[in-house]
């Protein structure tokens, strides 16, 4: 089968929104060429997994490069695609460049191209995300490994926003705990916080093939006692209450679920929302305040923006 690879180079801060789109358009596997990632420090620990090469990276901006079946509605998807990235910048989203590239591939080359950039990563302090097709071993005894295959759902489990979404999880989940999943893609943080001790996990998600592949992705990491994966808008389907809910979405978003999280979650629960770019850091951290909930950290990577938010005991509406 032949592929044609679309290319859009962008900014980092369109990197989320515009995976979104190419995901929404049916695309497969997308991957993200970020020059920032050749100068991230690398745990040693992990000896020399993999070597970027510079000349694989834009020298300015990000390239999203995602690959879309050749058929007779090809040039409508990419219309589709061109037509959505543009319409980012009326939600004050700097796209920059926009140049919109297709390539002719074939499957091989597909398949291997954006796993090509896909590796063991550590990105917590306990949590180390691998491949599912890579044998990684744990380096420590108290190395956590998250198994994915992301499938063409968002969530390698290396994106910033993920990354964050991941250490707040390190911190707040002890033990025991209920957690709530909101938009989770390929399942990665409901899986992160099942391997943490979490012991009943709701992840959530809209698209049905996010829905498929955090099933999937549970399995693989054989947590379906306390994972269960449904295919819902939001919080609308959820009426029980939990001790933590990881939202890992855009802004507008978050904005708009804030007081239905506020109920869902327990007195002295924990509120952790990631994909907000750090010109709406105010517009969410005053939506959650709005809500009932109080600040308790917030914390930046790469131009993006997690805030965690407590719903106070004393404090309930
Ligand atoms: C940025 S991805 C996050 C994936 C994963 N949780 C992570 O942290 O990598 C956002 C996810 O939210 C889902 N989503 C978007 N709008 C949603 C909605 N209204 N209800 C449920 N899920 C939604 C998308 O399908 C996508 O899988």
């Amino acid at each position: 089968m032949k592929w044609s690879e679309i290319s859009i180079h962008t900014t980092q801060e369109a990197v989320e929104p515009i995976s979104h789109i190419l995901h929404e358009a049916g695309a497969g596997g997308v991957v993200i060429e970020d020059p920032a990632d050749l100068f991230k420090e690398r745990d040693t620990k992990f000896g020399e997994i993999f070597q970027l090469s510079a000349d694989d990276y834009p020298e300015d901006g990000v390239i999203l490069k995602a690959y879309l079946q050749m058929n007779s509605f090809l040039s409508e998807t990419v219309d589709n695609i061109k037509q959505a990235v543009t319409q980012l910048e009326f939600y004050d989203i700097d796209i920059g460049r926009n140049e919109v590239i297709l390539n002719e591939v074939h499957e091989e080359e597909w398949a291997t191209a954006w796993k090509k950039y896909y590796k063991p990563v550590k990105v917590g302090e306990r949590i180390t995300i691998s491949p599912s097709w890579e044998n990684y071993n744990r380096v420590t005894e108290n190395e956590i490994v998250v198994q994915l295959d992301p499938g063409m759902a968002f969530g390698t489990g290396t994106h910033p926003t993920t990354v964050l979404c991941i250490q707040a999880l390190e911190r707040y989940i002890k033990g025991k705990e209920s957690v709530l999943d909101v938009g989770t893609g390929s399942g990665v943080l409901a899986i992160a916080s099942a391997k943490l001790g979490a012991s009943s996990i709701e992840a959530i998600d809209l698209d049905e093939v996010a829905v498929e592949a955090a099933l999937d992705n549970v399995k693989i990491n054989e947590v379906e006692s306390s994972v269960n994966v449904t295919q819902g808008n939001l919080l609308d389907h959820i009426t029980g209450t939990y001790d933590v809910l990881a939202a890992n979405i855009l802004a507008e978003v978050i904005v708009e679920m804030s007081e239905d999280a506020y109920k869902a979650l327990k007195p002295g629960g924990v509120i952790i929302t990631s994909g907000i770019i750090e010109k709406k850091r105010n517009l969410v951290k005053e939506s959650l305040t709005q809500a009932g909930f109080q600040i308790i950290e917030v914390v930046e990577m790469e131009g993006w923006v997690a805030i965690a938010a407590e719903k106070k005991a004393e404090e309930q509406k």
